[in-house]
Formats: C-alpha cells, sequence, structure tokens
C-alpha cells in the first residue's frame, strides 16, 4: 500500500480524493493507479503524485478524472523507479531483437526509445547492429561523429529525449559487418562500459538480426533485463522469430513480448487495409509460446517517412504514435512486474494522530 501523505508535511487528502485515486485505472492496460503509487499529498491544492514508474501520458486524463469528479486541484507527477542499476548507472536493459533482418526491429527500437522518454523516463538507446546501424539516420544523427571529453570516455548524442550511442558513429559500416561472433560482442561491450551514459532508467539495445553465434553471445555478455522480439507475419520471418524466442529462453532472458510489425498493409490516402503478409501470424506465434503481444504495427508510409526523416513517428499526431505508446508502457508494466518486490522500497509508514 502507498502513502496518502507523508506525515506532518501535508494536509490529509479528502476521503473523496481517496476513493477517486484507489479506483481510477490507467486508460488501456486498466492498471489500478494505486499499485503504481509510492505517495499522494495534496499541498497548497496542488495534488502530487508519486508514482513507481514513469507515467506521464496519465496526466491528462487524470486531470480530467479529477475535474469531472469537482476536484479543482493541479496535478503534479513525479517517479522514482526503485530498482537497482544492472550496470553502471543503468537501471535497466532491454534487447530489440528480430529472428530475421528487414523486419523493422530498428524502427520499433527507436519509437520504443522515444515513446519512453515520452513518459518522463531517462532513456538510452544503443545500436550495435553491425549489419546495418541505422539508428543515426532515424534520430536524424547521420554522418555525426563520437566526441570524447577526456579521450577516453564518449559522448552519447541526446536527439528526442534520447541518449544515443551506434556502431555506426565510430566504424564503417562495411568493416564492422565483416566481424566475427566474440569482436562483435566486444565491440558492444566496449560500446556500453566506454561511453558516458548518463544515469538511465532504459537503456535499449537494437541487436543485429538474427539468431546466430554473435546474437547469443551479445545477449550472454550483456546485464539484460529483458528482451522483445519483432517480427513480421509471415511465415518465413516467424519461422526466425521462433528461433529468437528459443534463443533468450536458452540463455535465460525474459521474453517481454512481441512486436508484429507491418501487420497489414494500410493505404495512406484511403486508409484502406490489407493483409499482405497473412493475419495474426505474430499473434499465434505468441499464442503457441506464451508470450504477450505487446503491439500490431501497421505497414504504413508515415512509419518509414518519419525513419527517414529522422524524427520517430510516435513524436508525430498520427493514429500510429499511440500504438507505439501503448507498446512503451506495456514494458515498463511488464518490467515493473517481473521487478522483484524484494527491491522494491518498503512503503513508508503512515502516522497518524487516531
Ligand atoms: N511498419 C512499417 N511501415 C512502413 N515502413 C516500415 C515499417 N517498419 C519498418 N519500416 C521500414 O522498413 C525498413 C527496414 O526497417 P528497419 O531498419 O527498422 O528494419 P530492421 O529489422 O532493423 O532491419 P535490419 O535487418 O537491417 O536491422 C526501413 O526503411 C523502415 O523505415
Amino acid at each position: 500500500m502507498f502513502n496518502w501523505f507523508k506525515a506532518n508535511q501535508a494536509q490529509v487528502l479528502p476521503e473523496a480524493l481517496q476513493q477517486l485515486l484507489q479506483q481510477w485505472q490507467l486508460p488501456g492496460s486498466g492498471v489500478p493507479l494505486s499499485l503504481l503509487l509510492h505517495s499522494a499529498r495534496m499541498e497548497k491544492n496542488t495534488l502530487q503524485l508519486s508514482l513507481q514508474l514513469p507515467l506521464l501520458s496519465i496526466r491528462q486524463p487524470l486531470q480530467q478524472a479529477l475535474t469531472e469528479a469537482g476536484f479543482s486541484c493541479a496535478l503534479q507527477l513525479s517517479y522514482e523507479l526503485d530498482i537497482a542499476p544492472v550496470f553502471n548507472r543503468i537501471k535497466q536493459i532491454i534487447l530489440v531483437a528480430s529472428g530475421k533482418g528487414g523486419v523493422g526491429k530498428s524502427t520499433t527500437a527507436v519509437n520504443i526509445a522515444a515513446a519512453l522518454a515520452l513518459e518522463g523516463a531517462k532513456v538510452g538507446l544503443l545500436d550495435a547492429d553491425i549489419y546495418g546501424p541505422s539508428i543515426p539516420t532515424m534520430l536524424g544523427l547521420s554522418g555525426e561523429k563520437i566526441s570524447s571529453p577526456d579521450n577516453k570516455l564518449m559522448q552519447p548524442k541526446f536527439a528526442h529525449g534520447v541518449y544515443v550511442q551506434s556502431i555506426g558513429f565510430l566504424v564503417d559500416p562495411q568493416q564492422a559487418s565483416v566481424w566475427r561472433g566474440p569482436m562483435a560482442s566486444q565491440a558492444l561491450l566496449q560500446l556500453l562500459n566506454e561511453t558516458l551514459w548518463p544515469e538511465l532508467d532504459y537503456l535499449i539495445v537494437d541487436m543485429p538480426p538474427g539468431t546466430g553465434d554473435i546474437q547469443l553471445t551479445m545477449a550472454q555478455k550483456l546485464p539484460v533485463t529483458a528482451a522483445i522480439v519483432v517480427t513480421t507475419p509471415q511465415d518465413v520471418a516467424l519461422a526466425d522469430a521462433q528461433k529468437a524466442i528459443s534463443m533468450f529462453r536458452q540463455v535465460n532472458i525474459a521474453l517481454l513480448g512481441l512486436v508484429e510489425n507491418m501487420s497489414f498493409y494500410q493505404c495512406s490516402q484511403c486508409g484502406a487495409q490489407d493483409d499482405i503478409f497473412g493475419t495474426d501470424g505474430g499473434v499465434a506465434l505468441a499464442e503457441r509460446y506464451q508470450v504477450p503481444v505487446l503491439g500490431q504495427l501497421p505497414l504504413q508510409k508515415h512509419i518509414r517517412e518519419q525513419a527517414d526523416a529522422g524524427v520517430p513517428v510516435v513524436l508525430k499526431q498520427q493514429p500510429v504514435a499511440q500504438i507505439y505508446r501503448t507498446i512503451g508502457q506495456q514494458i515498463m508494466l511488464a518490467l515493473h512486474w517481473q521487478t522483484s518486490a524484494q527491491q522494491r522500497r518498503q512503503p513508508e509508514i503512515i502516522i497518524t494522530d487516531d
């Protein structure tokens, strides 16, 4: 249970407001807000909620619910992730993988990273795709070179709310694509180790496509929190996605779920849909392996255009942006439930006069 107020510092919340906060659920997921609260307090007509997750997207609907219930207070959201870092100042590392190339893994990684940043999270994105580091282009950073203030550690780039490091900033992609497993995983570890990452809640790693030696070694060497597999719905991609799921199971990395990309084609003119890669293949695969489907994205011109323009589509007023935001939120929630109870801060004791 959480605190309604901190003793001696603020007034007790009115009963009706306590009730509203008890009952209110996150739009979409239906998760009770009360499960995600550290504390709630009213100060100078501002309701201050300290959350266990960065969830800026709830501000507007919650404010609306408060107004509708007759509370005219302002709303202030803050968060504190009670998780011990897995690596230096990085709290969680999430791999984005695919069994097959070209299914939209990097596009998904970029949009998820930007979606988490929109929630107010501290996010990093590490582009480990030695076969085609496309993250710099997708974040408008192509041609950039990494600088090192102390000639030892590298300064990550910052774009659209995300700290970025890419193998593409450092080496010629032609050269990197012929690396063998140990070289590639060594380079990845170096990128992780020798970058001046600030404090991060989430570091998203865009893995090279496939399930071979390189991917396996990388997955094993990194202090990974969890993974996501991106697939398209057609049979050839699904067979490879299956291998990716097996690979993570083999090395005991928790799989948060599947993202089915290019689930259907959506015409940018008339909105008509067509299942050019088949229907719900990713959903069937997820069912078979008992993993959640985090989201289904259409094959849509806006997604590709925004990727080429260096501004992830999630930042735009597009219906598809909401799908990425939902995926981002699901990832945060899944990681949150996964975190062991012991790791979380114990709730503070409420001291009252009676
Ligand atoms: N849902 C989508 N709708 C339209 N275009 C998309 C979609 N997803 C990805 N693309 C486009 O498809 C191309 C490949 O995407 P992306 O680079 O993300 O794939 P990948 O799986 O990371 O590839 P690689 O195997 O090279 O790592 C890009 O041009 C991207 O803009």
